[in-house]
């Protein structure tokens, strides 16, 4: 078992077993949202927990956060839904109960206010609403880090940092999507935009050309931003993709390991999207857990640039994928604290 610690309790509201894994506490306070969502069986959701909340201490480390990962899951049943308030106070204690190892926030099926409710139970909450004394919504922070990473990706690719003039195609103008395209605008950046609902007058107001989801993707630009779902780089389309570089903040871009392989050999750059898209884990957990000032919150989201760019650099030198780079960091980074203890 390479967990701390894991645990299932019955909430005593709802009856519902709520699962916290946490990874690691090696670095600090574990962290990583509360997931509430539909399996076949609640041990299902035990099994996720046990893989996600791995995945965040990956995720805290590289973001160079003194933090480790955790998740809660929590199996919501079929047909009739538990009363919402009473799952979250009931999330809430079985957080209390970690007395401090582990903090939650926002993950699919939950948001900020969601947080607050939380909240209610126990102080290691973060993203809750601005009104409720929390740093609020993530998207705008997040997108700020895309765009240190990008400018990490131009660097590397076309030898200078400057967006002006340069392509962008954004697949998915949502909440972070939306950001990134008026910050690129605001850059004077030449961009193409796409989304499943019509936000073609988004994309007008800031000069971008708007195209259909298919179009996007295969447009031909310096870099393609993934910001809808993950799973959309497949050995199926990176043979269509005409982008030299590929950075985003959508989670989990590669549908299978093996295709950042594929992007490679295809010369296209692919930075690796649990870099590009730390930036609202890094904000919330900075200003809720961490109680940083306004400068060093703004360091660390611009420190995402800097660590993609060594990466980015490690793997032209060394002939690997930025992917393989962050798998022996994020190995390193586990090796040297289990010597500690
Ligand atoms: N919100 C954050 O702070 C944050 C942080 C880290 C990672 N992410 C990830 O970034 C991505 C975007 O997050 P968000 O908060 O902006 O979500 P969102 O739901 O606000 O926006 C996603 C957008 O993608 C569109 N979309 C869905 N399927 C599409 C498709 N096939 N083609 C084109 N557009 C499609 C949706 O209509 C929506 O407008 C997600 O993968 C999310 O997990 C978000």
């Amino acid at each position: 078992m390479e967990h701390e610690l894991v645990i299932t309790r019955r909430g005593h509201r709802t009856g519902l077993p709520i699962t916290v894994a946490v990874h690691s506490t090696a670095r600090g306070m574990a962290a990583g949202g509360c997931r509430l969502t539909h399996y076949p069986h609640w041990r299902d959701a035990v099994t996720d927990a046990l893989r996600l909340s791995a995945a965040m201490t990956g995720k805290t480390t590289l973001a160079g956060l003194p933090l480790g990962g955790g998740k809660t899951v929590v199996a919501l049943p079929a047909g009739h839904l538990p009363d919402r308030r009473a799952l979250l106070l009931d999330v809430g204690d079985t957080i209390a109960f970690l007395g401090g190892r582990y903090a939650t926030g926002p993950d699919v099926g939950t948001g900020p206010d969601d947080m607050a409710v939380i909240g209610e139970r126990t102080e290691h909450v973060f993203c809750r609403p601005a009104s409720a004394g929390g740093s609020g919504d993530s998207s705008e922070h997040t997108a700020t880090g895309v765009i240190a990473a990008l400018r990490a990706v131009c660097r590397q690719r076309f030898g200078s940092p400057d967006l002006a003039g340069r392509r962008f195609a954004i697949l998915g103008l949502g909440r972070v999507g939306g950001h990134v395209l008026r910050l690129l605008a605001a850059e004077r950046a030449h961009l193409v935009a796409a989304d499943t609902e019509d936000r073609g007058a988004l994309a007008a107001r800031h000069g971008a050309t708007w195209v259909s989801p298919r179009d996007c993707l295969a447009a031909d630009v310096d870099v393609l931003i993934p910001a809808a779902l993950g799973g959309l780089l497949t050995a199926a389309s990176v043979p269509a993709l005409r982008c030299a570089a590929i950075a985003g903040p959508a989670n989990n871009q590669l549908d299978v390991p093996a295709t950042a392989d594929l992007l490679h050999e295809r010369g296209i750059l692919w930075a690796p999207d649990v870099v590009v898209s730390a930036g609202g884990l890094i904000h919330a957990t900075a200003v809720e857990l961490l109680h940083e000032t306004p400068e060093q919150v703004a360091a660390r989201l611009h420190g995402i640039g800097d660590t993609l760019a060594t990466i980015l650099q490690t793997a032209a030198t060394t002939g690997v994928t930025p992917a393989t780079v962050v798998d022996q960091l994020i190995t390193q980074d586990q090796d040297r604290f289990a010597v500690r203890h």
